[in-house]
Order: C-alpha cells, then structure tokens, then sequence
C-alpha cells in the first residue's frame, strides 16, 4: 500500500484520502502542511483515533490505556512519562545499566568473532535493547529466560499485527467465522499477563519492603514505580494490574524495535560504505586516545561525526514511514484542503526525509549533510526537514533516550570491531514492512577485534 500512496503522491499532491472503514484517512506529503497542522494547530490533530476492538483487547478492554488515549489520560501519562522516567535527568542514572547492556552484547559479538561466524545482527541488537527497557521498566537484571519469554509475546503481537487486523473489519462476523484467531488474541493478551504481572509484583514488594526499611539504597526509578503512583483523574482510582502491564509493555515495545532496526540500518551502511566507517573510527580515536576500553557517554558530545552518521540513518532509514495515526478533533482547512472532524490523518515520515527540494540526492547515504550545521532541529519546531520521532504534542517521547541508545552503542560497536560485508555480499538496502520498516535481507556481517 504504501508504494500506491507514494505514487500517488506525485500524481495526486501533497494530501492524498483514501476510504478505509467508516472515516476518511487522510495522508499528508507535504513538509510545509504537516507543520502546519501539527505545530500551528497542534491542538487539533494531538489525540489518537478510537481505538480498535482488537487493540482493546491487547490494552484493556475498558480504557485504551495507552499511546491510543486521549484527553486527560493521555495528557497524565504523557506528563509521567516525560518528567519522570524519561526526563534528561533520569536518563543520565541509567548510565550503569547502559554499560550492563554493553558488555552483554560486546560479549556476545566476541564470541562469534572468535569463532569466526557470521553475526546476524538483528538478533543481537533487540535482545540488548530489550534487556535495556526491560531493566527501565522493572528496575531489575531481568534473566536471559524472562527476557526471552517477553521477546517471545513481543515477536507474536508483531507479527499478528495483520492476521488480528482483518478481525476488525466486521468484528461480529469475524467472532462466528475467525473464532480461532480471535482466541489466539486472548490468549496472547492472558501470557502477557502471565510474564508480566510477577514482574509487577516483585517491583511493588520491594517498594513497600523500602518503605517500611527507609533505608537508602543505590535504588533507581522505575517506570512501573511511577505507574504504581498514578491516579486516573477523572476516575479518582489507582491503574489496576492490567492497565500497568498495557502501559508497561507499549514502554518496552515503543524502544525495542524502533531502536533495533535504527541501529541495524545505521551499521548496514557503515558495513557498505567502509570508508565511513573509517571516518567514524577516526573521529572517536582523535576524542578518546589510543588504549581506552570503552567510548563514555560523556564523550559523545565530542562526536559530531557520529551524531550526523545517527541522523542521516534517521533520515534515510526512518524505522516508521508513517507517524501513529491522528485524529482530527475539528473540521480543519489545510493548504485549501478540507479536513473533516473525526477523520484519521498520517503523516508520510519517509518521504519528508526524501524530499530533494531540501536534500540533495536524497536516497544516497552522506553523513556529511549534517556537519556544519549549528544542531540540527530534529523536532521540526521551525521547519519540517525530516521527522523519524514525528513532530508537535504526540513527538515520540522517547526521542532523547533513542538517540543516546544510537550514539552510545554505535561508537562502541566500531571502536570494539571491524565490520565487514560477508565475502562476496553485497549489502542490500530493500525494505520489509514489520511492525518498523526492517532490512528485507537482515544485515549478516562478519566482525574482527581492533587492537586499539
Ligand atoms: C529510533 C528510535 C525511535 C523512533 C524512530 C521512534 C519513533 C516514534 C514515532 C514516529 C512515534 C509516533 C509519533 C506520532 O504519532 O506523531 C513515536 C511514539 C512513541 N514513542 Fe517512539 N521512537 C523511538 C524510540 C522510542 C523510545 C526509546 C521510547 C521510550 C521507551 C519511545 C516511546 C514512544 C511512545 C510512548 C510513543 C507514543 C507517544 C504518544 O502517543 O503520546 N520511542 N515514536
């Protein structure tokens, strides 16, 4: 579908509505008009569509408790998410789990360069980031077993995101003549429960057991630690265990996958382009020195380098091509174009980042655009250029955190190894739609120790 809309664009201009059950959704290409909406009428185009009866059922079933809320809910977790947990202030305490996750995954790369396989990159990358969100969420070294029990469900709701999709189309019929499926949908939602609610629990025990000690400890915050505290304002109640396993897995899900394939693009193209690669190892040797074991956070600030090779992954690989959808509150006039109140609109992320009227030669990868420039505005706030994190109210709130994830890792990924394309590979850059946009052959690459 996405290709159609896409050559539609050029036919058609910069808004394109197609008929997809009872509203128009509506598609917008243009840099200019999706600033317009979501900057200068921000307001209008900030909550979420109703959700669908099966995301109901994947979140619960009487609230959307998650991304997909709306008004006041939205607005309280949105507040607790960024002034919390995911707050500059506390990202920085997160620093040891960072170098935890680093090390598994260095350890786990050294092994296949020993052995002299080929690493599947993909498989490596998710499991770190999941263990990094997993340990966020639940303030816990979580056990290889219970990372691969959530990856496991996380896995299974992604790909089912289309067989479970069709049930929405005529949720009555489907209940007589797709029974099975929409069984297999609550028996996902019933072991996401299963997995998570220990967690839930272990996390609240300790939090009482701390107060009751008042002892201080080297204890970080977690996300459910703030989910624990959080009260509906409207309802005047407490989440109940489920809505926190919604919150908490949509948390773990938001940064897994994203970042993963973030990651994997952005060393897809330094396998490919060796000679960037270089410049990169170049550029971190001149800030660290020779004989350092590992690249310190505080270090990437001197990498501008390794800041545009992040951004230009960001723009020519956006993990999502499509923001989450929006809703238009009211009846809406954009650049002349009439956009009724309680339609769905999406905006064509991928293609604002494509754009040649602002990129030159804009599907070649070239780092270099970035450097000079003072700091690249990557939330739109002025103009639109690109916008991988989306832009206005509903930006991804995870955008610092992300970023940080890409830097860190990268650096440490190229000063660790020498990444190489298999023999006679060539590294293809074709796209497969999963629940991100992934490479359609994922990224096999052989790695060797530096002496550094
Ligand atoms: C490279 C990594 C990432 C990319 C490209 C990305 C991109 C996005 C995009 C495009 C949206 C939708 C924006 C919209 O609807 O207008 C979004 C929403 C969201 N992201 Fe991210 N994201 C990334 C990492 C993260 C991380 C690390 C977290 C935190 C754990 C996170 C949490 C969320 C949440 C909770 C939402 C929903 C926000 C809302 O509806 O208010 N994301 N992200």
């Amino acid at each position: 579908m996405e290709d159609n809309l896409r050559h539609h664009s050029r036919s058609l201009g910069p808004i394109v509505t197609l008929y997809i059950g009872r509203r128009p959704s509506i598609f917008v290409f243009d840099r200019s008009l999706a600033h317009q909406a979501l900057i200068q009428n921000g307001s209008l185009f900030s909550d979420r569509p109703k959700a669908l009866p099966t995301s109901k059922i994947l979140t619960s079933n009487q609230h959307s408790i998650n991304s997909a809320s709306y008004g006041p809910t939205w607005r309280l977790f949105r507040r607790n998410l960024t002034s919390e947990i995911l707050h500059p202030s506390r990202i920085k305490s997160y620093s040891h789990a960072r170098k935890w996750v680093l090390d598994i995954l260095i350890d786990a790369l050294q092994q296949k360069a020993k052995s002299g396989e080929s690493v599947e990159v993909l498989v490596h990358f998710r499991y770190a980031m999941l263990c990094l969100l997993a340990f966020m969420c639940f303030g816990d070294k979580l056990s290889q077993q219970q990372i691969k029990e959530i990856e496991a469900l996380q896995r299974r709701a992604v790909n089912g995101f289309g067989r479970f999709g069709v049930l929405n189309f005529w949720p009555r019929v489907t209940k007589i003549l797709l029974r099975k499926r929409w069984d297999q949908l609550f028996q996902l939602r019933k072991e996401r429960e299963d997995v998570l609610i220990p967690l839930l629990r272990a996390r609240k025990k300790g939090k009482d057991e701390r107060l009751s000690n008042k002892e201080s400890d080297d204890y970080v915050l977690a996300y459910v630690d703030t989910l624990l505290d959080l009260e509906l304002p409207e309802e005047k109640r407490k989440l109940d265990e489920a809505e926190m396993v919604t919150l908490a897995s949509e948390f773990i899900n938001a940064g897994t996958d994203t970042t993963s394939t973030a990651l994997q693009w952005v060393m897809a193209n330094l396998v490919k382009y060796p000679h960037i690669q270089e410049r990169l190892l170049d550029e971190i040797k001149q800030v660290v020195g020779d004989g350092v074991e590992d690249i310190k956070e505080e270090d990437l600030q001197k990498m501008p380098h390794l800041k545009a090779v992040i951004l230009e992954g960001l723009r020519r690989h956006p993990p999502a091509h499509f923001v989450v959808p929006h809703c238009v509150t009211e009846d809406t006039i954009l650049g002349g174009y009439l956009i009724p109140k309680n339609s769905n609109i999406n905006f064509m992320v991928a293609d604002m980042g494509w754009d040649p009227k602002v990129w030159e030669d804009p599907m070649a990868f070239k780092p270099e655009r970035f450097i000079g420039e003072e700091v690249f505005d990557i939330t739109g706030s002025r103009e639109i250029k690109m916008m991988p994190f989306g832009v206005g109210r509903r930006i991804c709130p995870g955008l610092g955190l992300a970023l940080l994830h890409l830097e860190y890792f990268v650096a440490n990924l190229i000063w660790k190894f020498e990444w190489k394309a298999m023999d006679g590979d060539e590294i293809s850059l074709e796209e497969k739609q999963e629940f991100t946009i992934v490479m359609k052959t994922p990224l096999m690459a052989h790695i060797s120790p530096r002496k550094c």
